[in-house]
């Protein structure tokens, strides 16, 4: 059973203390308002920056590890779909999988439905093409925890959809999800949501019970309004604009 320890991550002016711990397979959904610090703490996790504290991923210390175990124990997926190298498609998922493992580069790129892209370079595909490439690295390797940095932005409506099965299908493979998202109406689809801002977990709750809570409201500035329907709690001084 996969489990996430995280004790005293860091990250000086962006990230303050934080533990994080995830028991279960499941599918955590990270949210806040711009700049309150979920690419920081997903970057936290990863260890791609040198930020402080330890991340155990069953049981086993991330910090330390040698890259071909590292990438079995969690991949991270960068908020950034830009890649400037011309490399095709099907190599560069060989980089992130097993040398031993071919099948899993096929039976990805079928799952993403990028067979016939698989010989183009990812420099010249789409966002969404991309974003799809970056997803199938990411499970390259079966990694345990997946941090994924809004792997829905840019998706169209079928690849979102998508995109929330194949996170599922993960989940019940055993893995942990952690997926940074702006769109509210997405929380329902995930099994815990955390709040992020001011650099600091500010609750971590069921989804429905988080959408409820007043300090989400007061932290994100919005009033649920109906279903799925927002307004501005506090619109901003219009003055400057007359
Ligand atoms: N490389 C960096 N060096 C210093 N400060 C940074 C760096 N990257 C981000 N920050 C700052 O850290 C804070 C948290 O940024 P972070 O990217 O983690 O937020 P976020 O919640 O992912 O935001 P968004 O929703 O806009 O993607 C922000 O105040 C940001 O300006």
């Amino acid at each position: 059973m996969t489990s996430l320890v995280a004790r005293g991550l860091a990250l000086a002016t962006r990230l303050h203390p934080t533990d994080l711990v995830i028991s279960d397979p499941s599918l955590v959904a990270l949210v806040g308002p711009n700049g309150g610090g979920k690419t920081s703490l997903l970057r936290s996790i990863a260890r791609v920056e040198n930020a402080a504290g330890n991340v155990f991923v069953d049981g086993e210390c991330v910090d330390g590890t040698p890259p071909a175990r590292r990438r079995r124990l969690l991949s991270f997926m960068p908020a950034s779909r830009d890649i400037t190298w011309p490399i095709p498609v099907r190599d560069l998922l060989g980089l992130g999988a097993d040398a031993e493992d071919p099948s899993r580069i096929e039976a990805l790129l079928h799952t993403l439905e990028l067979d016939l892209l698989a010989d183009r370079p990812v420099n010249q595909l789409s966002t969404g093409e991309r974003a799809r490439v970056l997803m199938a690295r990411a499970m390259a390797s079966h990694p345990k925890l997946i941090l994924l940095d809004e792997p829905l932005s840019n998706l169209d409506p079928y690849w979102v959809i998508r995109f929330l099965e194949i996170f599922r299908q993960a989940v019940h493979a055993g893995k942990i999800l952690i997926v940074s998202v702006h769109d509210l109406s997405q929380l329902r689809h995930f099994d815990r949501a955390i709040l992020v801002a001011d650099g600091a977990v500010q609750l971590d709750k069921a989804p429905a019970e988080l959408l409820s809570d007043e300090r989400f409201e007061n932290i994100f500035r919005i009033t649920l309004a109906g279903a799925d329907e927002w307004t501005v709690k506090q619109p901003a001084d219009q003055r400057s604009l007359r």
